[in-house]
């Protein structure tokens, strides 16, 4: 197995031009899965709340379901960098109790990281989180905690006020001591300006070719998002199609009496059977 991945390994990835590859799990075979492939990041995301938990949007999901999901994640984990997503309002309330569910984060659930949303508004909990020894993963551009605010899922700074305010929260979060920065919905011609001018490395997601590396949500490239999936998604496998059969399978096969079979069966007569 490659050597664990840890904030120096990505410092080390950006200096030598090596992709950063990330996707987000929220459980423990898909983490298994991912992390056996040589996936170098793992996201809890709090998108597990539109993905697994059929909410709406991000806004609903709690510090209780992060930590629960983070817990099965990190226990699959061997080599990748696991980082959990700090939810909706667990960070703005106080720095006491940004750190302190930071901390759960890290103590109860394994994380490695946390990655909370904001550039310079939060660049005093962010660096208030460093100083206490725990590495955080910036998140600019579009921010779903804000959907409200922003007014819908839109791409950022297109206009130039905007993209020079994005600039700026990179420059900021920076110096506050991110160990990355994640760049959503944004134009390719930013990214890579903030690629070329901060010193930890960018992962996109919708921002184009020119970051340190990419992330996607795993169920939205491999495709079994139910609803809408984000234009920036390729999807890479079918695996709905595949799920759909197996299923179909199984329902025909026990509506006609072929399963179990005697091999699926145990017997008094017959010692080998499992
Ligand atoms: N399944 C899923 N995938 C994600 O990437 C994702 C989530 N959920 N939930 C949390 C956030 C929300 N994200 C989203 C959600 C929707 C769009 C979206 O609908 N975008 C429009 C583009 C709008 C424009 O042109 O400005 C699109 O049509 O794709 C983008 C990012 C990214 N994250
Ligand atoms: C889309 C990624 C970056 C994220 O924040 C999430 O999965 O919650
Ligand atoms: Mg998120």
């Amino acid at each position: 197995m490659e050597e664990k991945v840890t904030t120096l390994t990505l410092r080390k990835f950006k200096k030598e031009g090596r992709k950063i590859v990330a996707l987000t799990a929220y459980d423990f075979p898909t983490a298994k899965i991912l992390d056996n492939c040589g996936i170098d990041m793992i996201l809890v995301g709090d998108s597990l709340g539109m993905v697994v938990l059929g909410y709406q949007s991000t806004i609903p999901v709690t510090m209780e379901d992060m930590i629960h999901h983070t817990k099965a994640v990190s226990k699959a984990v061997n080599r990748a960098f696991v980082v959990a997503d700090m939810p909706f309002m667990s960070y703005h309330i106080s720095k006491e109790q940004a750190m302190t569910n930071a901390a759960k984060l890290i103590a109860e659930g394994g994380a490695e990281a946390i990655k909370l949303e904001g550039g310079e508004e939060i660049a005093p909990i962010v660096k208030a989180i460093v100083d206490a020894g725990i590495p955080v993963v910036g998140h600019l551009g579009l921010t779903p905690q804000s959907v409200h605010q922003l007014g819908g899922y839109k791409v950022q700074g297109k206009e130039k006020e905007k993209a020079k305010k994005i600039f700026n929260d990179a420059k900021v979060l920076d110096q506050a001591g991110i160990c990355a920065l994640v760049l959503e919905s944004i134009p390719m011609e930013l990214a890579k300006d903030i690629t070329e001018n901060i010193q930890v490395p960018t992962i996109g997601i919708g921002a184009g070719p020119y970051c340190d590396g990419q992330i996607l949500v795993t169920h939205d490239m491999l495709g079994i998002t139910q609803g809408h999936r984000p234009k920036f998604v390729k999807q890479y496998a079918d695996i709905e199609k595949i799920m759909i059969e197996g299923i179909n399978a199984y329902i025909k096969e026990v509506q006609q009496g072929l399963f179990p079979d005697e091999e699926h069966s145990f017997s008094l007569e017959k010692r080998e059977n499992k």
